[in-house]
């Protein structure tokens, strides 16, 4: 799938514009991570992908299809961030198959081909076996390679990462960070990431772009953006790191 973002705005209530006239486009089956210091509008541009937050103006196209007023249900996107915690009372397999679950009569699976995908699903990320535990018996890593299965269950047409790693600790978060990139690279789903940490962004994306006060500064492969930097802005931000 391949995501246009074209021209969008978004002010809150009594700020200066978040986003103003934002554009990018997120080609098919790559991994683009949107980096930029605390503030940039990162959440906001990745909100406005979902559904969660309407633009003021512009418009999204998907493969084509104009998506800018689809409810963020019909979207059929993956998400998984920080805080978006698996349901407790649910063990791990339940939570795997929830969004099958909740599928339009139409479109859901039949309980044997949920059980059989929550199975594929708990290969994929290595937990075999772990379908009864509940979330409060898995490690911080594992309840986050929890949230992707149950992102993929649904086989979504854009895969959107917010901040996934930063609760866990730096080892941990490598290893996920790996996991990551593989389970996506196998899927090949389209997939944002939003980080403000330069190694993560460079480490696991085919493209990162670089966000600055509601505008795409700058958009390139890690190698691009090593070598040449398009302002002193990036080339400081990169620096800071
Ligand atoms: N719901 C909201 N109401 C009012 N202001 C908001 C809201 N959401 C975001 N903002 C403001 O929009 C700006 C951009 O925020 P956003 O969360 O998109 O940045 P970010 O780059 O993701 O930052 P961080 O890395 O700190 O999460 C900030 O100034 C923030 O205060």
């Amino acid at each position: 799938m391949t995501l246009q973002i074209e021209r969008v705005s978004k002010s809150f209530d009594g700020t200066s514009a978040v986003l103003e006239d934002t554009s990018l486009t997120v080609r098919d089956g790559e991994f683009l991570a949107l980096l930029g210091p605390s503030g940039s509008g990162k959440t906001t541009l990745l909100n406005v992908v979902s559904g969660l937050t309407r633009p003021e103006s512009g418009r999204l196209v998907l493969d084509g299809e104009d998506i800018t007023d689809l409810s963020a249900g019909r979207r059929r996107f993956g998400m998984v961030f920080q805080s978006y915690a698996l349901f407790r009372h649910m063990n791990v397999a339940d939570n795997i198959a929830f969004g099958l679950r909740v599928m339009d009569r139409s479109e859901r699976p039949s309980k044997a081909e949920r059980r059989e995908r929550v199975e594929e699903l708990l290969a994929m990320i290595d937990m075999v076996g772990f379908g009864e535990r509940y979330p409060a018996q898995l490690s911080g890593g594992q309840r986050q390679r929890v949230a992707m299965a149950r992102a993929l269950a649904i086989r979504p047409r854009l895969l959107l990462l917010d901040e996934p790693f930063s609760a866990l600790d730096a080892k941990v978060r490598r290893e996920l960070r790996d996991s990551v990139r593989d389970l996506q690279q196998r899927v090949g789903v389209t997939t944002i990431l939003v980080t403000h940490d330069q190694a993560e962004a460079f480490g696991i994306a085919d493209r990162v772009a670089i966000m600055r006060e509601g505008s795409i500064e700058q958009i390139g492969t890690p190698d691009e953006l090593r070598a040449h930097p398009a302002s002193p802005f990036v080339e400081s931000f990169l620096n800071a790191a």
